[in-house]
């Protein structure tokens, strides 16, 4: 059956462009896998949106959008606030056909890419195994593109119609995507599912054929940017040279990739272990010219991460940084600006700090003075032993402290601005090898409630850290690819654009949301979630969930009906 990638079939020729059908077959030297034969089916729903604003060729969904904001003006002595509504019109165009996409995992062999390769395989195909409470089948539960779905409104009965999230615009499958990677760790992706211990041993079973073939390319090893403990699993690396020669290396390893799997697309994305931060200074990393001279000149302050960064940039692919170290310095950024190249980041948003952006927003916003937060948690994965070195630590540290930021900044009649008045943050990570992948976070809450009382909440929170983390990185290549499909113009402008080269969109999976310098970052969670509904909502032509639900508050004129 044609893919029909949730919209209406394209023309004969085309609706075969749209399927990606693939051989099932490992590539000579076993080091990616190929997806099964399949329909590419996306999604069981098809819409169609009829308006003149809204129209649809072979090639190109093309939706014409209002963008209305609100100018402020405020008198800081009178408290006067004007404000002056604008309107800007743009034309969306989004490409239909989606790409064929590779992703290229660098800490490839790690928990998370070997629970997202071994879950992708699972789905493909259709993998069910037994356990003590009975057959268990593969899912994408937890992911947003997969497992969700989007208000679009109501039905002649006035109930509402809610469709799959991935049907509202073309969009890869996760079990199109072909998988590759790099890993310092020459462990093959069987033996690093093994010693993950997140999937079940069953599971496992059916897994080892397909993932013990699968083995990581080698790496960059640089000591000084993890934790020293990791040393020993340090045995799959490039010959030593300089970090131009490495830079180099990446390079090849990316074309070598696209080629050998005649991709149109690839995503370089970082699930490596978390690095220490880099320096930032005038000379070494401000400018793209910068960082290219930095890395020629061998510079000891250029990290494994900057390096992939810029070889993916260099290739044209989009780079996502998983982990919380400052990898996109603005050179790099200056770097994917140029190149005209998405990048994105900060650490996966996953399960401690996802559940404290909900938390704080919904505290802030009901009014509730919130005065401390204490945020605990021990884990016995490899990324919790890198984590326990004090330089690691610091950069989780980081990140998962900034995330209440701009819910408290919202707020100057709870926060006092001039003072620079917050609550309390503590956030500690401890080591404990015998939980492994299963992190155990225990958090408390105190605020201040109506005429000085206090409300305490706690939170004992058992994340599953792969099991969560995976289906984000499935999100981020889904969203990034279709990102790479949008480009748009405003009524002053002739030709169409792609977005900002910083991928702000992706906020809701990332802990510390990149953003383009001078912009403000958005950590609340439900705010972000609307931030990439509604952007996808109008490239499709689909008039936004304002939530106002006037339909059910007032008498609508009543719509004509459309006759089928
Ligand atoms: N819920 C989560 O799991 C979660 C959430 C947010 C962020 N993260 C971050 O994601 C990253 C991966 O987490 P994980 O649990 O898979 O960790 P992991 O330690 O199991 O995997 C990291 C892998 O990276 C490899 N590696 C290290 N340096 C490398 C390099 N220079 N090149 C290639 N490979 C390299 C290691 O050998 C290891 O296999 C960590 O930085 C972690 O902080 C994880
Ligand atoms: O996303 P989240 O659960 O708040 O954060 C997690 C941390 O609490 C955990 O210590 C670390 O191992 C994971 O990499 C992840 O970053």
């Amino acid at each position: 059956m044609p893919a029909t990638n949730g919209h209406q079939p394209l023309t004969k020729q085309d609706s075969k462009s749209t399927a990606i059908v693939e051989v099932n077959s490992l590539s000579e030297d076993n080091q990616h896998i190929n997806p099964a034969d399949h329909d590419g089916v996306t999604s069981d729903y098809s819409i169609h949106v009829e308006s003149k604003n809204t129209t649809y060729s072979n090639e190109y969904i093309e939706s014409k959008y209002t963008y209305e904001m609100n100018h402020c003006q405020v008198d800081q002595n009178t408290k006067h606030v004007k404000i002056i509504p604008r309107k800007y019109h743009y034309t969306f165009r989004t490409k239909r056909q989606v790409q064929r996409t590779g992703v290229m995992l660098v800490g490839w062999g790690g928990n998370n890419g070997s629970t997202f390769t071994g879950a992708i395989i699972a789905n493909r195909g259709n993998i069910s195994w037994m356990r003590k409470e009975g057959e268990q089948r593969s899912n994408y539960y937890g992911s947003l593109t997969q497992s969700t779905t989007i208000r679009i409104g109501s039905n002649d009965e006035g109930k509402e119609v809610h469709i799959p999230f991935n049907t509202i615009l073309p969009m890869l499958h996760p079990n199109d995507l072909v998988i590759g990677g790099w890993d310092i760790n020459e462990s093959n992706l069987y033996e690093a599912m093994r010693r993950a211990c997140v999937f079940d041993y069953e599971l496992q079973e059916k897994l080892k054929s397909a993932m013990s073939q699968l083995k990581p390319l080698p790496s960059i090893y640089y000591p000084d940017f993890i934790a020293a403990n990791q040393e020993d699993r340090a045995n799959n690396l490039i010959p030593k040279g300089s970090k131009q020669q490495d830079l180099e290396r990446i390079r090849n390893d990316i074309r070598e990739f696209k080629k050998a799997h005649n991709l149109e697309q690839i995503i370089v994305l970082w699930t490596a272990n978390t690095e220490r931060y880099v320096d930032v200074r005038a000379g070494l990393n401000q400018t793209s010219e910068e960082i290219l001279q930095s890395i020629a000149a061998n510079e000891d302050e250029i990290s494994p991460s900057n390096i992939f960064a810029c070889a993916a940039i260099l290739e044209g692919c989009p780079y996502i940084n998983g982990s919380p170290q400052n990898t996109l310095v603005p050179g790099i950024m200056d770097l994917a600006k140029k190149h005209n190249v998405f990048i994105g980041g900060d650490d996966f948003k996953s399960g401690q700090t996802k559940m404290k952006s909900v938390l704080a927003d919904f505290l802030v916003s009901a009014g509730l003075k919130l005065q401390s937060i204490v945020s605990y948690n021990h884990l016995g994965n490899n990324d919790g032993k890198n984590l326990s070195a004090p330089q690691q630590f610091r950069s989780k540290e980081i990140s998962k402290s900034n995330v209440v930021d701009d819910m408290v900044g919202a707020n100057h009649l709870l926060y006092n601005k001039k003072i620079n008045e917050h609550p309390d943050h503590v956030v500690v990570i401890k080591y404990v090898p015998f939980v492994k992948d299963s992190k155990r976070a225990m958090d408390e809450y105190i605020s201040s409630i109506f005429m000085n009382g206090l409300s305490t909440i706690a939170i004992h929170n058992t994340c599953e850290d792969s099991l969560l983390a995976s289906p984000l990185i499935i999100d981020l290549v889904i969203l990034t690819e279709l990102m790479t499909r949008i480009t748009y113009k405003t009524n002053n402008q002739d030709e169409y654009q792609p977005f900002e080269p910083v991928l702000s969109i992706l906020s809701y999976l990332l802990k510390a949301p990149l953003v383009p310098p001078g912009t403000p970052v958005i950590n609340a969670l439900f705010k972000q979630h609307r931030c990439i509904t509604n952007i996808l909502s109008a490239c499709a032509g689909i008039a936004m969930d304002t939530d106002m639900l006037l339909e059910y508050k007032t008498t609508l004129p009543q719509p004509k009906k459309i006759q089928n």
